[in-house]
């Protein structure tokens, strides 16, 4: 079977998961576009595909069986709960949403649905190599995580578009997500401190420190950058009780010549996630093919949420502002098997 799909939102990554899903990717087809920017739109769309004036009119439309959100975050609520009402299973970017209460709505709707619609596009958690550093963290032969450290670097940022507030309610749910993945804990607290600001991103509040504060007790520390011009550089390391398990930067060929000893830093999230990101889609096709979602859910969405509001709190407070979740609704314990 060929699961018929509808893009939502067609710049920058819209247009790389149509790349992946029309050229890389087999068992799906995109057949709908639609963008606040028709032109756009229409450029993007793959042969054969119909550009939709408004996402509603995609969601609903008989030919599209699942929907992928790559609209700005302030956009997913209502396109999300529009696909729920649908009943189509949706792949939708980070972040979820951009507040608490627009997750709980979007968890409300899901939950009253009866079973999983919604992934999420934690793509790290699809990454081989944080999948090795989890095995053998979960292998538990380095004894208890107690810090881990994820440094997340990027060489540049949109002007105009990526605002202050971005490298802690854009950048950081990613490391939040992975930190909670990886040591299969939630986050209680978190602190932000603020270095000496970066001159070549404008007025941003760039880098930025962030403590997050584990249910367990380990911390974890997270360094966003996101102007630091030389590349994509994506780190972690995880100090156990008796050993340590560290992912460097993306691994690539090492060139020797007179020069002396390199290798390539990738140049932004496309080049580094780009097996990641085909991954995600893989398992997230044939868990739409039968009408539901793997991976990160809603829950991991509204758990990354709380993060980022509780991270903007602290940043004006400077102390540590705690988390508190909702119970877990039992439709998220729920294990869906999705890869062959
Ligand atoms: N997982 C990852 O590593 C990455 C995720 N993202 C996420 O993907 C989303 C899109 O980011 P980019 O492609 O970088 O942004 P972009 O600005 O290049 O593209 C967003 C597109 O959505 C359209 N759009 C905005 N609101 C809309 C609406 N209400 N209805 C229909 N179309 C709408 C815009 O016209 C634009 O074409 C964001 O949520 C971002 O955080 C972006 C980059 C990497
Ligand atoms: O999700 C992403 C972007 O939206 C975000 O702006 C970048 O900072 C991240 O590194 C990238 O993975």
């Amino acid at each position: 079977m060929t699961l018929q799909i509808g893009v939502i939102g067609t710049g920058m990554i819209g247009q790389d998961h149509i790349r992946r899903l029309t050229q890389v990717l087999s068992g799906a087809r995109v057949v709908a576009v639609s963008d606040i920017d028709r032109s756009r739109a229409a450029s993007a769309a793959p042969e054969g595909a119909e550009v939709f004036e408004t996402p509603q009119a995609l969601i609903r439309s008989d030919k599209v069986q699942a929907v992928v959100i790559c609209s700005w975050g302030p956009a997913h609520e209502e396109q999300l709960l529009d696909c729920i009402a649908a009943g189509k299973p949706v792949f939708c970017e980070k972040p979820l949403v951009t507040s608490e209460a627009a997750a709980l709505r979007v968890i409300e709707a899901e939950v009253a649905h009866g079973s999983r619609l919604v992934q999420v596009g934690f793509m790290r958690r699809f990454d081989a190599d944080y999948r090795r550093l989890k095995a053998v963290i979960d292998g538990g032969s380095l004894g208890a995580p107690l810090i881990y450290r994820s440094v997340h670097r990027n060489a540049s940022v949109p002007e105009r578009l990526y605002t202050s507030d971005m490298p802690l309610n854009d950048t950081l749910v990613h490391d939040a997500d992975i930190s909670r993945w990886l040591l299969g804990d939630e986050i209680s607290g978190v602190e932000v401190r603020v270095p000496r600001r970066n001159s070549r991103g404008n007025e941003l509040r760039d880098p930025v420190m962030v403590l997050l504060h584990m249910g367990s007790g380990a911390i974890v520390d997270v360094e966003i950058s996101v102007n630091i011009a030389y590349g994509y550089d994506i780190r972690g390391e995880v100090s156990c009780e008796q050993g340590v398990a560290a992912l460097p930067n993306r691994p690539a060929v090492v060139v020797s010549d007179a020069h002396g000893i390199r290798q390539a830093i990738p140049e932004d999230w496309r080049e580094r996630f780009i097996e990641a990101y085909d991954q995600e889609f893989r398992e997230w096709i044939v868990a739409a093919g039968r009408g539901t979602a793997t991976g990160p859910s809603t829950w991991d969405g509204y758990a990354a949420t709380l993060v980022a509001d509780a991270a903007l709190r602290a940043v004006e407070s400077g102390a540590r502002e705690d988390i508190r979740m909702i119970q877990k609704p039992g439709l998220y314990d729920r294990t869906v098997k999705a890869a062959a």
